[in-house]
Formats: C-alpha cells, sequence, structure tokens
C-alpha cells in the first residue's frame, strides 16, 4: 500500500538516494533539508503522512526537541532515525525522545524498507487504536500506576497526600518515567476533578512564545485561563524562559496575574504541578531558574525514580502493557510473555524509562506473528543489550544476537551490573546477587552448570523479601511454605528480613 514518508535529512546526496530507495518500493517521499523545515511540512501533512525518517547523522545530529515537536503535531506518526556508526549516543537519544527504530548508517536497503513497513503497520494500527506516545486524556487515577516497587508506592502514597491539598507539587525524574500519569492521578483525585487539567510543555514551545501561550494575551486566552478551577500542569518547567518565571512567581506568591494593557490584576484559581527532569538546584546555581521562584513552588517535591532502579515494577508493567495491547488489537487472547523475553526485558536498562518499555511492548504485541512474545519480538533491546556489553555499537541485526543465549546474554548483562555499571544492589554471596535486585534468577553459574539448588533458594527468599517489602506472612503465603519455615531458612541462610539485600553475616 502506498504511504507518504517525510524524510528529514541535511545531505543533499543522501536526501536524493533515500528517496529514491523508498519511491521505489512505491511510497511517496516529503523531503525537508533541516528539523525546521521538517517540522513545517509535518504540521502541513500531519494527518496524511505515516512515518518520519530523521537522518542524525550530520554534524549536528539530532536536534533534540525534534521527536517531541513531532510528536506534539501527531503523537501517533512513528519517527526512525538514521545514525551514525558509532554514535550510540545518539540512538540512545531517540529512543529515549519516544523513536520508534533507529538505524545505523551505512543502512542497507532491506533493513530501510523493514523498519518503514513495521512502522508504517504500527501506524495504521494507531490509527484504529491508541498510541502509547497518545498523552493519556480522560480520567486516570492511581490505580492506572502500576507500584510493586516500594519507591514507585511511596510515589503513590506522595501523591495520594499532595490529592488533599492544592499547594504545588513538583515531580522530578527522567523523561518517560510516568511525571505526567502521576499528574493525572494527582488532579483525578484532588477535589478539582471536575475541572481541567491542562499540560503544557515549556520545551516544545519557542520561547519567544512561551509567554503568550501560557498566560495569554488578555484574560480569555491562555493555558493559565484554560486551568481555572483546575490544574495546569507545567513540563520542563527549567526551559521556562526569565518573563514567565516572574509572572509565575507573581501568580505563586499572589494568586493573580496581571496582564499588559490592563488596569487591574486578575485573580487565578489554578493548581500548580511542575515537572522537570534537570536537577532544579543546579539552574538556580547556574542562574538559570530563580531561587525565590523555586523555594516558591518546590513545596512538595515528588522523586520519580528512573526504571532501571525499580526494576522490580518492570514484569509487572509488562504484564499490564501486554494485556491492555493485547485486547486493544482484539487478539483472541492475551498474548503470553517467554520467560526469555521476560529476562531480557527485565535486564535492560531502560534508558528511555516505561515509555521506552510501553512502546517496546506496543510494537512487539503489533508486529506479533503467534501468541507469545519472544526475545525476537523485541530487536532493538536486544540489540543495545548486545551494545552495552561491548558487543557492538548500536543496532545489529539478528545474527550476532543469536549466537548468544539468551541466559548467557542475561547472565552477561547481569554480571555487569553486579560489577557496578549499572548501579543499583550490592551482591550477595552467591555472586550472581544482583538478579534479586532484577527479577531475574539464572540457573546457570558463570562455568555454564546449573546452580546449587540452595543458592537459588536464598536469592528467591532475599527476592521476595524485598518485593514483599518484609511483609513475612505475605513472603511465606507466596513461597508456598509455613511461617517457621521461612524464619528457618532465614536463620540458615543468614538473612536480614529488614535488609534482605545484606550479605549473611
Ligand atoms: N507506573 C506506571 N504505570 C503504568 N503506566 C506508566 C507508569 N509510568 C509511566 N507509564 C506510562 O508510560 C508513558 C510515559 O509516562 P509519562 O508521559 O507520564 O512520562 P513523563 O515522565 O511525563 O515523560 P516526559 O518527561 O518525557 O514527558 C505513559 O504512557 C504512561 O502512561
Amino acid at each position: 500500500m502506498t504511504a507518504q514518508i517525510l524524510l528529514i535529512d541535511e545531505d543533499a546526496a543522501e536526501r536524493r538516494s533515500m528517496k529514491a530507495a523508498i519511491e521505489a518500493h512505491g511510497h511517496a517521499v516529503h523531503v525537508a533539508d533541516t528539523a525546521h523545515a521538517g517540522i513545517e511540512v509535518f504540521r502541513r501533512y500531519r494527518d496524511a503522512i505515516g512515518v518520519v525518517l530523521i537522518d542524525a547523522a550530520s554534524a549536528e545530529g539530532l536536534n533534540p526537541t525534534l521527536i517531541p515537536i513531532l510528536a506534539d503535531i501527531n503523537p501517533s506518526v512513528p519517527v526512525i532515525v538514521g545514525t551514525a556508526e558509532g554514535a550510540t549516543e545518539t540512538a540512545l537519544g531517540a529512543v529515549r525522545a519516544g523513536a520508534f527504530d533507529f538505524l545505523v548508517k551505512p543502512i542497507a536497503q532491506e533493513r530501510l524498507i523493514g523498519a518503514i513497513e513495521s512502522a508504517l503497520k504500527i501506524h495504521r494500527t494507531s490509527l484504529q487504536g491508541r498510541t502509547p506516545r497518545r498523552a493519556r486524556s480522560g480520567s486516570v487515577s492511581f490505580a492506572d500506576v502500576i507500584a510493586a516497587s516500594a519507591a514507585m508506592s511511596r510515589v503513590v502514597e506522595l501523591g495520594r497526600r499532595a490529592a488533599q491539598s492544592a499547594i504545588p507539587v513538583m515531580l522530578e525524574g527522567e523523561a518517560g518515567v510516568g511525571k505526567e500519569l502521576v499528574a493525572r492521578a494527582i488532579h483525578a483525585a484532588s477535589d478539582r476533578s471536575s475541572r481541567p487539567f491542562v499540560p503544557v510543555n515549556c520545551n516544545t514551545i519557542s520561547p519567544g512564545q512561551i509567554d503568550e501561550v501560557l498566560f495569554g494575551s488578555d484574560a480569555a486566552t491562555g493555558k493559565l485561563s484554560e486551568a481555572e478551577g483546575g490544574t495546569l500542569f507545567i513540563e520542563e518547567i527549567s526551559e521556562l524562559p526569565p518573563v514567565g518565571q516572574m509572572r509565575l512567581l507573581e501568580i505563586v506568591q499572589s494568586g493573580e496575574i496581571s496582564r499588559s494593557g490592563q488596569q487591574r490584576s486578575l485573580k487565578t484559581n489554578v493548581r500548580l504541578i511542575l515537572a522537570t527532569n534537570k536537577d532544579l538546584i543546579e539552574e538556580v546555581k547556574a542562574g538559570r531558574f530563580r531561587e525565590d521562584l523555586y523555594y516558591r513552588v518546590n513545596v512538595f517535591p515528588i522523586t520519580i525514580p528512573a526504571l532501571r532502579r525499580r526494576k522490580e515494577d518492570i514484569p509487572h508493567l509488562i504484564r499490564a502493557f501486554v494485556e491492555r495491547f493485547s485486547l486493544e488489537q482484539r487478539l483472541p487472547r492475551t498474548l503470553q510473555v517467554e520467560s526469555s523475553a521476560m529476562a531480557l526485558l527485565t535486564s535492560f536498562d531502560w534508558p528511555g524509562n516505561t515509555r521506552q518499555l510501553e512502546n517496546a511492548i506496543f510494537r512487539a504485541v503489533v508486529l506479533a506473528e503467534g501468541l507469545n512474545l519472544r526475545e525476537s519480538d523485541f530487536p532493538q533491546i536486544a540489540a543495545q543489550v548486545n551494545a552495552s556489553r561491548g558487543g557492538s555499537s548500536g543496532y545489529e541485526l539478528q545474527p550476532a544476537i543469536h549466537e548468544q543465549s539468551p541466559i548467557a546474554k542475561v547472565q552477561a548483562a547481569l554480571a555487569e551490573r553486579a560489577a557496578g555499571i549499572g548501579g543499583g544492589h550490592s551482591s550477595s554471596s552467591t555472586g550472581f546477587g544482583a538478579s534479586a535486585s532484577g527479577n531475574v534468577i539464572v540457573s546457570t553459574d558463570e562455568a555454564g552448570n546449573v546452580r546449587k539448588l540452595a543458592e537459588i533458594e536464598e536469592e528467591l527468599i532475599r527476592f521476595a523479601l524485598k518485593f514483599y517489602r518484609g511483609q513475612m506472612s505475605q513472603v511465606a503465603r507466596k513461597l508456598g511454605i509455613g511461617r517457621s519455615t521461612l524464619y528457618r531458612k532465614l536463620k540458615d541462610y543468614g538473612i536480614d528480613p529488614d535488609d534482605p539485600q545484606k550479605d549473611a553475616a
């Protein structure tokens, strides 16, 4: 089926050859030579374009705001990024920003067309249903926030508390950790839930326009007025220019806003929730963010840890996403995730956090051929796990990935983490204890022999204690043993139930 592709590429010769390759496959190509021109074309043909292809291999690299801007214009269009060989950071940055796929140059024609066809399938599917990138609208409650880890449970607990008052909330966390989801849940649990929730992202509005977009030019316009009585959610607050910071301070201090050309200030009744993925205090120190505003808006900070710091959440998120997308795709039943795929997904560090995981699952469910999700349904993740082990830079196709067994791959990733590369927990006496933090229990040791049952039992008990936050009766029940047996085993293995990760005494 003919589709329309937007190609953003600064290099004229490459533009021509890519365009010819795509046209030869029967698709129509719009070309743009700069990010700016690309945005204009995308804006014009937002409903006709099926895939955007960005060449980020030029000296400029990938403009960090390009993918979010495109997503703002039409979030259901997948973006594929081409990167130079070895530009792993650019590729990871693209994935983090929400790119559907990345291709490392030189790009084989087959791989290019394969990536475009998969992206088009995703696009067609998301036109029928919802896409993970589309901001959740409607009511989102705390019940929608998956929180199995202690860290995420704490976020939910703080969020619920924040919902009981109207003080400003500052949500801190890397891109894709769930700041907007939590902001929506706070709003929904507050007494403003019947009033609007208005999100605005300072990063996707040009600095010259931000003041007008936020505060409007007269009383009836602007996001602030739109949010009257409800919640204004300002993302990337560190990007708010000085004038905007001044106006916001005025609002926080007096609850009023003055507009040029008007005599009187207007009262506002808006609950502010702000989000940042930068360390705001560093921005204050660098003189880019007003100190007085910082102290005014930082009264109720909630930090959402990166997904790699709360790996217990990963299997729960995977199951929830697989169930949701299986339903949306009207599959005969919810797809099953094979344990090797689960192990791969749990071993990965998810630089793009939950959004990246959600996108990976969405893509896998849509493209899955059987009723099981296998490791091979996550080629980008496998390639990155492979790359982080020093196997290769950027994306490599299947052969290199499949030369190694899934278990060996996970072991290598775990060993890397145990050596401190991925950060996290101290290792246990087995030497493979990092797996206790990652919900993966490895069955063979470094030499490839099956591990001792007692070692695995010890690891599972440590994991269960952490997972159920020391709730002994729950741990015993889930492990299928009596409480007294559990206590005996704790003693045998020298496990401290309050600190299950600690090495045996
Ligand atoms: N704990 C969670 N449970 C269920 N879904 C989640 C969770 N955390 C994040 N998500 C999903 O992951 C996606 C990304 O989350 P969200 O947009 O809230 O992240 P963010 O931190 O606001 O990202 P950014 O800073 O890039 O705007 C959303 O689709 C959201 O629904």
